[in-house]
């Protein structure tokens, strides 16, 4: 197999007339690593992955993959290799003739693209159906024969976009477990589009969050679920409570902020002016019901809903100028001592659980 290369965009912007789709996004993926481009619907993740790939023209900055600047590259020439969310195999081709169609291209003697396409089927476990059209196979099987006639070209980078999201969601499991071991026995570097944070925490060495056309954050999975590094971050992951509120109070570490006619709320990790306006982050798993809640570290609410979700039980609260503040406990706490719709209970925290959250230089 081929080396794996690491791609650096640098300030890479993409407008369509005036409309700006990505917007001097800065991003390193090292060599050989699971990159994840996850965000809402528009935020501008497959205009970047064409444009690495070169199906796309960069308006501004550059792309590079190795040492190569592949900018002004025709997608044949930058050493990546593109698999869509449709998979768009030919229909009137066979799997073998579909896998070995970019080095007929390419000029390839039939014998040794059909070689290879073997070589490639047995990869991803299809070569007993080697001699069957598309429309013979189910739709995981179509997703394999596309991976397999993407990696016959020894990519250096394989580009996936939405690979997943037209399979059921039992074999969208199944078939994230075998994108990731394919990954990890090539050793290539995979940037995979997604809209979901669940499948981008499962693949991803490299979360990179989008939003508006630009990067919100890129980390590890768990840097980026336990610390979203911005509200839209905290927000669009779940699992976080997010307050907003002017900052009454600062210290070396931390702030304190005053919501609107309610409460008032510490958190640590960024500090801000006083009279501005910022948001903190709250793990909906670390809110404890009842017990003593430090000041600053809780309040006293009015549960709106109860919803029993098995191992867990997720609870929401209104109060001390908060809405839809979220605890999720866990049966065995919440059956302990039930409570009901209606009825007011302390909500408290650790000051650890609770975050400054950052904001983007527009
Ligand atoms: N060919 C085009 N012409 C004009 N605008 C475009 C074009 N392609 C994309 N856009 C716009 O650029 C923005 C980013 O689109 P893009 O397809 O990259 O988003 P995405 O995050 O991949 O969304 P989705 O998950 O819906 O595919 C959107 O506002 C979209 O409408």
């Amino acid at each position: 197999m081929s080396k794996a290369a690491a791609i650096d965009i640098a300030s890479v912007s993409k407008l369509y007339g005036t409309t700006a789709a990505v917007r001097s996004i800065n991003l390193k993926v090292p060599a050989g690593s699971y990159c994840c481009l996850l965000g809402p619907s528009g935020c501008g993740k497959s205009t970047t992955l064409r444009m690495i790939a070169g199906h796309e023209s960069i308006t501004s900055g550059d792309v590079r993959l190795g040492n190569t600047v592949v900018t002004d590259l025709p997608p044949a020439r930058r050493g990546t290799a593109m698999m869509f969310q449709s998979y768009a195999l030919f229909p009137h081709l066979d799997v073998t003739d579909n896998v070995a169609f970019s080095l007929k291209m390419k000029g390839v003697a039939k014998d040794e693209r059909r070689a290879r396409a073997a070589e490639m089927l047995k990869l991803v476990h299809m070569e007993t159906f080697a001699t069957r059209k598309p429309a013979q196979l189910s739709g995981g099987q179509q997703q394999r024969v596309a991976l397999a006639r993407a990696l016959i070209t020894d990519p250096e980078a394989l580009l996936l976009d939405e690979p997943l999201s037209a399979l059921d969601p039992f074999l969208k499991i199944r078939m994230r477990a075998e994108l990731k071991r394919l990954q990890s026995s090539l050793g290539i570097t995979f940037v995979h589009v997604t809209h979901s944070q669940e499948e981008a925490m499962a693949l991803a060495d490299l979360v990179v969050v989008m939003n508006d056309g630009r990067i919100e954050q890129a980390a590890e999975p768990r840097t980026v679920f336990e610390r979203p590094a911005t509200a839209f971050v905290a927000r669009f992951m779940g699992d976080h409570n997010v307050i907003a509120g002017r900052v009454v109070e600062r210290n070396a570490t931390g702030i304190s902020i005053e919501v609107e006619s309610g409460g008032r709320f510490r958190a640590e990790g960024a500090v801000r002016e006083i009279g501005e306006t910022a948001d903190i982050a709250v793990r909906t798993d670390h809110v404890r019901i009842a017990g003593d809640a430090e000041p600053g570290l809780g309040f006293t609410g009015t549960v709106t809903n109860v919803e029993y979700r098995g191992s867990s039980v997720k609870l929401t609260a209104s109060g001390a100028g908060i809405e839809d503040f979220t605890a999720i406990v866990s049966d065995t706490d919440f059956f302990a001592r039930p409570v009901a719709v209606g009825e007011t209970v302390p909500l408290a925290w650790q000051a650890e659980d609770a975050l400054v959250l950052g904001r983007l230089d527009s």
